[in-house]
């Protein structure tokens, strides 16, 4: 019969099967960081257990670490304390690697892994973070896992899962210039809501999908969390292939050619059966901005603030009212007459070379307007970080007026030094815009790099493709 790729990793990963459909999968990749993962060695130490396979474990710290005066090291108590403890664990535990803080590869999770070939297609990757649908992109089938579960796979390198149901979500045509893989993510959103995919694994396809990059397959994985899906993920091409070639953890020689082999297989059959297939049309979509406290609050650059009467639904309207309330923002107000204070250009959804490259582009050879008061640029990694320094990008951002930071996950939550303060407004290329994410009372709009760029040139949303 006729598979999908999830069918595929899931099959090859299961160690046994309940009755009531519960299953034993097994886990090849474990990432770990300091948030989620001090209960869980505390939890092995009690028991008198170690990591069942510490060759699986790849570790670092990234929401606590400060991303300007590093060499000061961590000032709040409790961030510090979090960072110290993972140091303390992988010394007793072991790890197949570790980027401490300040470590030149240190960086966001789902950022390193990826850019380390510790992500390969074909492995089951869990890691104590919503977020770890980013590794979908490498055909891949990747979990967010609670703290409990992270201590689970430790002691036993397996999880308790039910099988999803399937959902194809087929995006077909050319992207439009200033358009990306940021805003395919912000549409399907958009398109299936924030509980759309709740009960679904998805899968990302069709012409638009395969024109992407790896990072640009990641930015959209990375968000399929967001649409309420368990993972998301993306067939194996030429695409992954090449950026995977040479990596520090990809295979290599013989061992490299028997897994391209292998690799190659990963993607749905032909005729395979979704349980939901939702098309959509690359050339509709325009730069996508939020305007609420839910992702799904999305419109695009040309649009306006909706009014809580446009919402059949009653829940719905008072949702609507509620959000337009703690975002300060009066019904039909044009989005690009919407005004900013700070900038964010990080997170795991968008802090990789190629988003830092095109946000430079925007901004290079202008300022950024003066009623932004702080415009931030936070690489992903100690690896990215440098690659752009090398390409000149750091100088670009610092001529224009924005802070050029060490990596983290920084102002993507409030876990850290970079936050809004109450009643300030963002234009973020982060994943959540949920009231208080970024600080207590800050305000949060979703966009891509090159809109973020366009805001932080403009003051206020612009529409980046009169810009660029
Ligand atoms: C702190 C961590 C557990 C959390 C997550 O799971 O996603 C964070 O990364 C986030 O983005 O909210
Ligand atoms: S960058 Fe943001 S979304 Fe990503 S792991 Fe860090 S806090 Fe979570």
């Amino acid at each position: 019969m006729a598979q999908t790729l999830y069918d595929k990793l899931w099959s090859s990963h299961v160690v046994h099967t309940e009755e009531d459909g519960t299953a034993l999968l097994y886990i090849d990749r474990h990432l770990v960081h300091e948030v989620t993962s001090p209960q869980a060695f505390e939890g092995l130490r009690l028991a008198n257990r170690k990591p069942w396979r510490v060759d699986s474990i790849v570790a670092t710290a990234d929401h606590n670490v400060p991303t300007d005066r590093a060499e000061q090291g961590i000032a709040d108590p409790t961030s510090r304390a979090q960072v110290e403890t993972l140091d303390a664990n992988i010394r007793a535990f072991g790890a197949l690697a570790y980027f401490p803080f300040r470590d030149k590869r240190q960086g966001i999770v789902h950022v390193i892994g990826p850019e380390n070939g510790a992500t390969l297609p074909g492995m089951t990757v869990v890691c104590g973070d919503s977020h770890t649908s980013t590794h979908g992109a490498f055909g891949c089938l990747a979990h967010g896992i609670g703290t409990s579960e992270v201590e689970h796979v430790m002691a036993t390198q397996c999880l308790l899962q039910k099988k999803s149901k399937s959902m194809l979500i087929r995006v077909e045509g050319e992207l439009g210039k200033g358009v990306s893989a940021k805003d395919i993510a912000l549409h399907f959103i958009g398109v299936i809501g924030t509980a759309g995919g709740t009960g679904y694994a998805i899968e990302f396809g069709g012409s638009a999908i395969r024109g992407l990059s790896m990072e640009g397959r990641m930015t959209l994985c990375n968000m399929a969390i967001e649409g309420g899906a368990r993972a998301g993920m993306v067939a194996v091409d030429d695409t992954t292939i090449d950026y995977l070639r040479g990596r520090p953890f990809s295979p290599r020689g013989d061992q490299w050619d028997r897994a391209v082999e292998y690799w190659r297989t990963l993607k749905s059959d032909e005729g395979a059966q979704f349980d939901r297939v939702v098309d959509i049309d690359a050339r509709r979509i325009l730069p996508q901005v939020t305007w609420g406290t839910s992702p799904e609050m999305v419109t695009d650059v040309r649009g306006q603030v909706p009014a809580p009467e446009d919402f059949a639904d009653p829940v719905k309207r008072e949702g609507v009212a509620r959000a337009l309330q703690y975002m300060g923002l009066t019904p039909r107000t044009p989005i690009d007459q919407i005004r900013i204070d700070k900038v964010f250009i990080g997170s795991c959804t968008n802090s990789r070379i190629e988003d830092l490259r095109a946000a430079a582009r925007v901004v290079e050879g202008r300022r950024v307007a003066d009623n932004v008061k702080l415009a931030l640029v936070v690489p992903g990694s100690g690896l990215v970080k440098a690659q752009a320094e090398a390409e000149g990008l750091d100088k670009v951002f610092k001529a224009a007026g924005f802070e050029w930071r060490e990596p983290g996950c920084s102002m993507c939550l409030a876990m850290n030094a970079d936050r809004l303060e109450p009643g300030e407004r963002c234009a973020s290329t982060s994943n959540r815009n949920f009231e208080g994410r970024q600080g207590a009372g800050g305000r949060t709009h979703l966009v891509s790099p090159q809109m973020a760029a366009a805001a932080a040139i403009a003051g206020r949303f612009a529409d980046v493709r009169e810009i660029v």
